[in-house]
């Protein structure tokens, strides 16, 4: 699958809300043009895919965030059910397998409009210490490299990681991968249970493609002007004459 080197809308606002008035009431102050979407377990237990299609019909792209971890024939299906949604993109845990991979990767690419396919690595709000204590030794830079080869070799899109660990992913896996960063904090916010975060322009310099952003946005007073402000950061200091 060939990018543009700048996608374009770069910021994915995730929506985590209890009840759909909230959610959609900042979607209401939202710009398709400058955002797309995420709609993660909290929402789509809620309220299910009558809500995602209420994004479409409004014009937003809709990465459905549900992070698939199961056995192959169930999490291909499901991916399944999410293209035929229409989303713009899906996840799966690559902790799952390469056959639960491959399975869905092939069955996403006999449909005709198949989603964007991508892997969780290791989830942001985790650190070193963490992983220990669920059985993996090494550092999530490890992690993170071993299992995004293992997406890549399967087929994905791309990976779900920390801006921490683009660069690195970026240089051993080329321009074409995908590379999806939560764990996105302008400077001076709130980490929140995030633990490898960085700012939206040190995410972008390290090799993000998408940047994935939620509490900083939703949170805020304006959430139109949050955006903004961040592409601003992202443009980078305007030329001097
Ligand atoms: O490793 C991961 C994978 C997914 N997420 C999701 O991204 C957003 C981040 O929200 P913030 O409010 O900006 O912290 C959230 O929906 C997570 O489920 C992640 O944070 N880390």
């Amino acid at each position: 699958m060939s990018q543009s080197l700048t996608p374009s809308p770069r910021i994915i606002v995730a929506l985590d809300f209890a009840a759909q008035s909230p959610a959609l009431a900042l979607v209401e102050r939202l710009d398709p043009a400058r955002c797309r979407l995420k709609v993660g377990k909290e929402l789509f237990t809620r309220l299910g895919p009558a809500f995602v299609e209420a994004l479409q019909r409004r014009g937003f792209e809709v990465f459905l965030d549900l992070k698939f971890h199961d056995i192959p024939n169930t999490v291909a299906a499901a991916c399944e059910a999410a293209a035929d949604l229409g989303v713009w993109m899906v996840n799966v845990h690559i902790a799952g397998g390469s056959r639960m991979l491959t399975e869905t990767r092939e069955r996403l690419s006999r449909m005709a409009r198949p989603p964007l396919l991508i892997g969780v690595t290791v989830l942001t709000s985790l650190d070193e210490t963490d992983l220990a204590a669920i059985g993996c030794p090494g550092t999530p830079r490890e992690r993170v490299l071993a299992l995004a080869r293992l997406g890549q070799a399967a087929g994905l899109d791309g990976i779900v990681c920390s801006p921490l660990e683009a660069a690195l992913a970026r240089a051993a896996l080329g321009r074409e991968f995908l590379l999806v960063t939560p764990g996105v904090r302008p400077a001076g916010v709130s980490v929140g249970d995030q633990k490898r975060v960085m700012t939206p322009a040190e995410a972008v310099a390290a090799g993000a493609d998408y940047l994935v952003i939620g509490r900083p946005i939703t949170q805020a007073a304006d959430p139109l002007a949050t955006i903004v402000e961040i592409e601003r950061e992202l443009a980078g200091p305007p030329a001097i004459p």
